[in-house]
């Protein structure tokens, strides 16, 4: 539930500017996808990768000296087909996958009954309009933006799927989807992984997300003396300490940060 904004929030396009702008050797960025880099759409295939961004990213990352990672809910694979050309080092799946500097791959792995669940699932909400179940390989979301009466029948659904899957994955609640990722990693566990690589070691983190999933990584940064911020409204129940207007401002400032 929203409620008012934060009254002492920083704000974010001013921070990033100014930091990203003085003294790109101190810092390290990990960026959010969805709500953050991209405009949300009404569903997962939907959104568009304004064509400049990979670019732009690219010459961001070089002026971090490398030290810029995306950091998203997303498979590895299907972000990193968002970017094509470009690619990153990426942490995907909330965490539990990573792509370090070196290229050296993480992935996590289905069990047999976690690939069973997912047909299941598919197969229970078929019926279902508007419900759109995504395939993840060892995560699954089940989205209700276009249905969203049906959060309620969700919930128990994916629930019971949990309990399915076992201890080695938990539920992640975000904007409009129910999802079922591994628990071994969450997105500050991500971050603290990349900051121990050569890249990013030394370096002060910023990160940017606009979901209860980058919460992790705000309370990791924020704890590591680095500075967080959300896309979207001040929210008093954020940990975020500053906020960026939406993802368009956030595309507007890195092409700044680049021209
Ligand atoms: O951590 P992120 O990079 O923000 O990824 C979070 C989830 O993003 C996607 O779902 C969200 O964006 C969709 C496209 O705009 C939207 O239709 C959906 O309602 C949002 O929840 C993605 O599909 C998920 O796999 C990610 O976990
Ligand atoms: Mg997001």
């Amino acid at each position: 539930m929203l409620s008012a904004p934060k009254p002492d929030a920083v704000s974010g396009e001013d921070f990033v500017f100014a930091a990203l702008s003085s003294d790109r050797g101190s810092w390290a960025l990990f960026l959010d996808i969805d709500g953050t880099l991209l405009d949300l759409a009404a569903t997962p295939g939907a959104v568009s990768v304004p064509s400049s961004l990979p670019a732009n990213l690219e010459a961001l990352s070089r002026k971090l000296g490398g030290a810029l990672a995306l950091v998203t809910g997303r498979s590895l694979d299907y972000a990193d087909q968002l970017f094509s050309p470009s690619h990153f080092p990426i942490a995907g799946l909330h965490g539990a996958e990573r792509r370090d500097p070196d290229g050296r791959v993480h992935k996590a792995t289905a069990t047999a009954e976690f690939e069973r669940l997912k047909i299941d699932l598919i197969a229970d909400t078929a019926n279902w309009a508007g419900v759109l179940i995504e395939d993840k390989g060892a995560a699954v979301a089940a989205h209700y933006r276009l249905a969203p009466d049906r959060k309620q029948a969700l919930e128990p659904l994916m629930e019971r799927a949990l309990i399915r899957a076992g201890p080695n994955w938990t539920i992640q609640h975000g904007k409009m989807v129910i999802e079922i990722r591994p628990a071994s990693a969450d997105k500050g566990e991500a971050v603290t992984a990349f900051l121990a690589q050569p890249v990013f070691a030394g370096r002060r983190p910023i990160a940017i997300g606009d979901d209860v999933t980058d919460e992790a990584m705000f309370r990791t940064v924020n704890r590591l003396g680095g500075f967080s911020i959300r896309v979207g409204p001040p929210l008093p129940a954020s940990e975020a300490l500053g906020s960026i207007t939406s993802a368009k401002v956030l595309r507007d400032v890195i092409a700044m940060l680049v021209s």
